[in-house]
């Protein structure tokens, strides 16, 4: 007869056991995660983050923060009286808007999301893509209803050197990175997070991509919530991307970029869950949307 407790006990054992299999498999492996500005807002949300990914680092993975900051930037930039708007996802900045982008990415968001982890000792090291060079930026426009429109400072990534970060990471610390990043003549330009975070997964080789969000992941007919998608290959998705809304597009083509660069997984999870990430890395439970180059395998 096994008493309540020990029961208690048991269970316990048996979900630490169910992440050996995972520790094996990851050991030494970089995981690039994009925190998202909308997964970010609330402080209880925020510490469980921080725990997850001090947890991977002790755990014997490199954990890579890339950090968005939309909400962040949308009220710095209301009190200071500033219009913007988005176009197919990414926001339409101006010179003057790029301070600010630029001021709330790595003078606020960054500084907190580095003072958050090293609530558990000294590990995060938060760097811009200024630094180093580790991104360049070229300037880019998108298209909407079939018309180009130009969105000002906005930049895809063209380049990623990742010695830096390898640096961090071979100290034992963790990098969080604002994607802001200069072009080939040292203009910064505004760079969505999903879509760095896509590029420096590629650039550092990663093995896996999680981009957190504000949602359970992607619904292949939005936002009819039985269509959510347990796994998807590269093909399927790119077939997809154009049906998609805003906000995920940037995401999808972060995953797509990524699997396609050689990243043998890219996970969108649910930010708003508590402790999704680790879940994600350490348990067999299906949590969100995996993409992967083939539809069928675990990408590895
Ligand atoms: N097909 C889709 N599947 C899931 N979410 C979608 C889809 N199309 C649009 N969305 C919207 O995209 C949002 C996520 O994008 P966004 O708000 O930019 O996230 P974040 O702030 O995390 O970067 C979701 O909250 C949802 O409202
Ligand atoms: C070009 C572009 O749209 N840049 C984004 C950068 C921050 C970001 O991507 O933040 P989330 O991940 O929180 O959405 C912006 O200005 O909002």
């Amino acid at each position: 007869m096994t008493t309540p407790a020990q029961r208690h006990a048991l269970e316990k054992a048996g979900v630490l056991i169910e992440a050996l299999p995972w520790l094996r498999r990851f050991q030494g492996a970089t995981v690039v995660v994009k925190y998202g500005g909308n997964a970010m807002v609330d402080d209880d949300l925020k510490r469980a983050f921080a725990q997850d990914v001090v947890f991977l680092k002790l755990a014997g993975l490199h954990p890579v923060v890339v950090h968005g900051g939309g909400p962040q930037i949308a009220a710095m930039l209301g009190k200071m009286g500033i219009a913007s708007e988005f176009r197919g996802g990414l926001r339409v900045t101006t010179p003057e808007a790029m301070d600010v982008v630029r001021m709330v990415l790595v003078g606020q968001v960054q500084r907190e999301l580095v003072g958050l982890l090293n609530e558990h000792g000294p590990y995060a090291v938060g760097l811009s893509g200024e630094d180093a060079h580790l991104l360049t930026a070229e300037r880019r426009g998108t298209v909407v209803d079939g018309e180009h429109v130009d969105l000002g400072l906005v930049g895809d990534i063209v380049a990623v050197n990742p010695d830096a970060v390898l640096d961090i990471i071979r100290a034992g610390r963790i990098p969080v990175i604002s994607t802001v990043a200069p072009d080939a003549a040292g203009v910064v330009h505004n760079v969505n997070a999903d879509t760095a975070a896509g590029a420096v997964a590629v650039g550092l080789k990663a093995r896996k991509l999680v981009v957190l969000t504000d949602v359970e992941g992607l619904y292949a007919d939005w936002p009819d919530r039985d269509s959510l998608v347990a796994r998807i290959g590269a093909d399927r998705l790119e077939a997809l991307l154009p049906s998609l809304d805003s906000g995920m597009v940037p995401k999808m083509e972060a995953c797509l970029r990524a699997v396609r660069g050689g990243v043998p997984q890219a996970h969108v999870i649910d930010g708003r869950l508590a402790h999704s990430l680790l879940l994600e890395v350490f348990t067999s439970e299906g949590v969100g949307t995996m993409v992967t180059e083939h539809e069928e395998g675990d990408g590895e």
